[in-house]
């Protein structure tokens, strides 16, 4: 069900001194930051010739990210996002699997502009999973 990587994001607690290390340091090809108010994030995205790199910051009061954040001071990876070609029948067919997906179970739109869902860390291997539809 499950197809390419879409992405990895890192949750930072420096956006600008990660993007210029991943500019500068590692050479890749980084992108303006992007406010997603309805996400809690500001996002960086590396492009890599495979995949990207989403760089993760926290936006406002209630921001998703914020108890990692707390966890993981330094930053850290926050979770890999697979593409599927229809969510809407891979959320029912996870759920009846029983697993967890977050929020109201509803698509948000993603940082593409493609809707996107989460999956609970604790059903795969302590790593929250992000599925976008392809
Ligand atoms: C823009 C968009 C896009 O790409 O298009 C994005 O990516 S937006 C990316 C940001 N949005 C999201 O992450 C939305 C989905 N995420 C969420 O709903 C939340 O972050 C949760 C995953 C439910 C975690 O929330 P919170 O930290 O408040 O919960 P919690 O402290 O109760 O955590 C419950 C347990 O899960 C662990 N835990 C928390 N976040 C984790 C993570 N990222 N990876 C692995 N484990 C994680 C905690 O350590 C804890 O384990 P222990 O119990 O063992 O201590
Ligand atoms: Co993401």
């Amino acid at each position: 069900m499950i197809g390419r990587l879409n992405h990895v994001a890192i949750a930072v607690p420096d956006l600008e001194a990660a993007a210029a290390s991943y500019r500068d340091t590692l050479g890749a090809k980084v992108n303006p930051p992007q406010d997603e108010p309805e996400h809690g994030v500001t996002v960086v995205f590396i492009e890599l010739p495979n995949t990207k790199i989403e760089l993760l910051h926290p936006l406002g009061e209630n921001s998703p990210i914020k108890g990692f954040l707390e966890k993981n001071p330094a930053g850290g990876i926050h979770h890999i996002c697979y593409e599927v070609d229809d969510i809407i029948a891979a959320r029912d067919r996870l759920r009846a699997a029983g697993a967890r997906v977050l929020g109201d179970g509803e698509p948000k739109i993603g940082a593409h502009g493609k809707p996107v869902l989460f999956l609970h860390p604790k059903d795969f291997q302590g790593t929250l999973v992000e599925l976008e539809q392809a």
